[in-house]
């Protein structure tokens, strides 16, 4: 049983796994919870963070200092739930206000029993992440606290988010069918559409199939487990890797699948975790960043126009592939395609001898920006090229 903080004074503490302790006050459920600790710089789009399944078993930290304002709406989620395992605001609004608020974000953490502190000088807590890196956490709500040495035990003994293999708990575990989107916005009747792609569910986010289906596209939503022959069941004019939790390095599955559509030669995109799972199927490796990207302002280079675009980011793990060179792999020649400009990180890959591409950031990025929505475009040329 949860109950809302509002109107209440409950007393809460967050406690890293270095021992460092903050303390404020419960925001939405009461209880306890676990997670790795990752800050969001994003100023606006908290309902679609909440909702995005890649933050599953993250305790999500705002650096905004105001969250909440524009409360909760029954368009704006990404999937089904929340997916954070906690939430961290400095100054949530008393009163949403917004045309379409439906309730208040406090409320619905409650009654969705996601664990939250409020009143934490978040600045500070984002600097020492920043600092010692991603890390454990615990929040921990109620009039009756345990004592800090208990506390500690418990974070301690969280699972670590290196070497996590979570796509399988969030994924769906029926396919199901998001049909193109016609003039008008009438949905195109299934079978009618002008491609046909097989997405990978790994974590997938609602505005990611709904772009595709803008294009023409039917997209054929596939459980995790889905295998290359049924993949290849639903006649995919392209093949599509979502965005997903957990480390990278845990999806072997996904990677001999993704292998089958290389060899096929079937046009490839991927998003995030799809990133990953590309650089792995073509032989590099991923590693764990310090603190990640989270936000919804890093910009990018594309390599192959030179232009900067400002993007979406939610990843803590990237991809180990040279910058300067292109590379000789199983499947052709690969090269880095995009780049973080504050970082150097991987953004994005390219074959050059196969139609497959894939980015580390969200070009659907539901609160924008929308930089990169060309890569859509990218991938219906590609199908398109392929029945030329
Ligand atoms: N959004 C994503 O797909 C994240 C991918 C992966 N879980 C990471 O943290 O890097």
């Amino acid at each position: 049983m949860t109950t809302s903080t509002r109107g209440t004074r409950v007393p809460a503490v967050l406690v890293l796994e270095d021992g460092r302790t903050f303390r404020g006050c419960a925001y939405g459920a009461v209880g306890q919870t676990f997670g790795e600790a990752v800050f969001s710089t994003g100023m606006t789009g908290y309902q679609e963070t909440l909702t995005d399944p890649s933050y599953h078993r993250q305790v999500v930290v705002m650096t905004a200092p105001h969250v909440g304002n524009t409360g909760v709406n029954d368009e704006d989620s990404e999937s089904r739930r929340i997916w954070v395992s906690g939430y961290v605001v400095r100054d949530p609004a008393r009163v949403p206000s917004n045309w379409r608020s439906r309730r208040s974000l406090d409320e619905e953490l409650a009654a969705q029993g996601v664990v939250g502190i409020s009143g934490v000088d978040t600045r500070a807590l984002t600097r020492h992440l920043r600092e010692r890196g991603a890390m454990r956490v615990g929040i921990f709500s109620g009039n009756a606290l345990p004592d800090e040495g208990t506390m500690l035990a418990e974070v301690r003994q969280a699972p670590e988010m290196k070497g996590a293999d979570l796509a399988a708990e969030v994924a769906t575990e029926e396919a199901y069918v998001v049909p193109a989107i016609g003039p008008g916005g009438a949905a195109v009747p299934v079978g009618e559409a002008r491609f046909t792609v097989a997405a990978v569910d790994l974590g997938i986010k609602g505005m990611t199939p709904h772009r595709m289906a803008e294009r023409g596209i039917e997209v054929h939503v596939l459980p995790a487990t889905a295998t290359v022959d049924e993949v290849y069941a639903v006649g995919p004019d392209g093949v599509f890797f979502s965005n997903g939790p957990g480390d990278p390095a845990t999806a072997d599955h996904a990677v001999s699948v993704m292998r089958g559509v290389l060899e096929r030669g079937t046009p490839l995109f991927g998003i995030c975790f799809g990133n990953q799972i590309l650089g792995r199927a073509l032989g590099f490796g991923t590693y764990k960043l310090t603190y990640g990207h989270r936000g919804i302002n890093q910009p990018v280079q594309d390599r192959t126009t030179g232009k900067v675009e400002v993007t979406a980011h939610n990843h803590g793990f990237a991809v180990d592939a040279p910058l300067d060179r292109v590379c000789d792999t199983p499947y052709g020649r690969a090269e880095v395609s995009h780049v973080c400009l504050n970082d150097d990180v991987v953004e994005g890959l390219r074959l050059l001898d196969r139609p497959a591409f894939s980015v580390q950031y969200h070009p659907e990025a539901a609160a924008g920006p929308h930089d990169a929505a060309y890569l859509f475009d990218r991938f219906v040329s590609l199908m398109e090229g392929q029945r030329a």
